[in-house]
């Protein structure tokens, strides 16, 4: 189960304006990465592209040997099969009851029995949270409900690879908490492709195998967690620590001006490295590494404090 994502080369214009260019990752299978950026970098435009909502201007997703982004529209039709895909709100039907948004794809796009169907429902109410909640409307329940219940219709058709958009949109800490521990729970049970693009920075120190960051119209890094979390690099050091001192400014890059009114202010030192979230019954996932492995393999020394289990000190963004 799950899938590998191969990104070659890919361009997004829309009109003369440039999203980001030749951004080139592999996204492994059955592991959970994580994309972040500032607002407007185009982490939305990149999810839709990887599913074939929208085309690129040039470039490649490899998905099972299909070129996603220059296929035909039936093996779109099929490729899309494999995906899962979590929007910000959520997307819920509002006149229809949670068991009813969530049963939708299957009555839509499969010839399962109204038994069958219950039986798949209720599976995902349940590794979802929802038993109890099936006849309730999304505008009776917290965002958070809706949250998960949006994940629930996405886990139905049995996702290769699961796509979601921002989870911690509009959500206090505890339920974002929540919510990550149920996508650490959930991948190590159906083991599919995750890709999550977030503004929070402490989701992405903490949740995700990879972390990948888009700014200024590129991929400015792609690759393990540790190897983000440990990298000077100035743009990766100040989005990942929430520093205000660095190329990134309130409106994405500062100008020469803010720039050279920073000359000689020190970026601080990189904040020990967190343990990644585990499973909450001990169950292993497949992307999941022994804490320091990527540092020790890779002769990185991680900052003094990294790994002690109470070294996940919040960030605040
Ligand atoms: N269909 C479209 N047509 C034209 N421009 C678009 C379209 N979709 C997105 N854009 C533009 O692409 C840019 C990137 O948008 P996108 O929503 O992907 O950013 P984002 O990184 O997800 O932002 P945020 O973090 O604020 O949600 C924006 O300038 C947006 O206006």
């Amino acid at each position: 189960m799950g899938v590998e994502v191969v990104v070659e080369g890919l361009t997004k214009k829309f009109g003369s304006s440039l999203i980001w260019k030749d951004v080139t990752l592999t996204l492994p299978a059955g592991e959970i990465s994580v994309m972040l950026g500032p607002s407007g970098t185009g982490k939305s435009v990149f999810l839709k592209t990887l599913i074939g909502l929208l085309k690129p201007n040039s470039g490649h997703v490899w998905i099972e040997g299909v070129d996603i982004a220059n296929c035909k529209e039936k093996d779109l039709y099929e490729i899309r099969k494999l995906f899962g895909v979590l929007f910000q709100d959520g997307a819920m039907f509002g006149s229809m009851d949670l068991y009813d948004n969530v049963a939708f794809p299957l009555r839509e796009h499969t010839r399962k029995s109204e038994s069958e169907i219950r039986n798949i429902v209720m599976d995902k109410m349940e590794l979802t949270g929802l038993v109890g909640a099936e006849h309730k409307l999304p505008g009776e329940i917290s965002g958070g409900m809706r949250k998960r219940a949006g994940l629930a219709r996405a886990l139905v058709m049995d996702p290769e690879i699961l796509l979601i958009d921002e989870p911690d949109s509009g959500l206090d800490p505890v339920r974002t908490s929540y919510i990550n521990q149920l996508f650490i729970d959930l991948n190590a049970q159906i083991d599919a492709t995750f890709l999550i693009v977030t503004h929070d920075i402490n989701t992405a120190r903490r949740v995700p195998d990879n972390i990948g960051l888009l700014y200024h119209k590129h991929l400015a890094m792609f690759g393990p967690r540790e190897m983000l979390l440990t990298s000077e690099e100035p743009v990766v050091a100040q989005f990942l620590n929430a520093q205000t001192v660095g190329p990134i400014g309130m409106s994405e890059e500062k100008d020469a001006d803010e720039l050279a009114a920073e000359q000689g202010i020190a970026m601080p030192p990189l904040p020990p490295v967190p343990v990644q979230l585990e499973t909450s019954d001990g169950r292993p996932r497949r992307g999941q590494r022994e804490p320091g492995a990527w540092c020790r393999e890779n002769g990185v020394v991680p900052p003094p404090g990294s790994f002690e289990p109470n070294a996940e000190q919040a960030l605040s963004a």
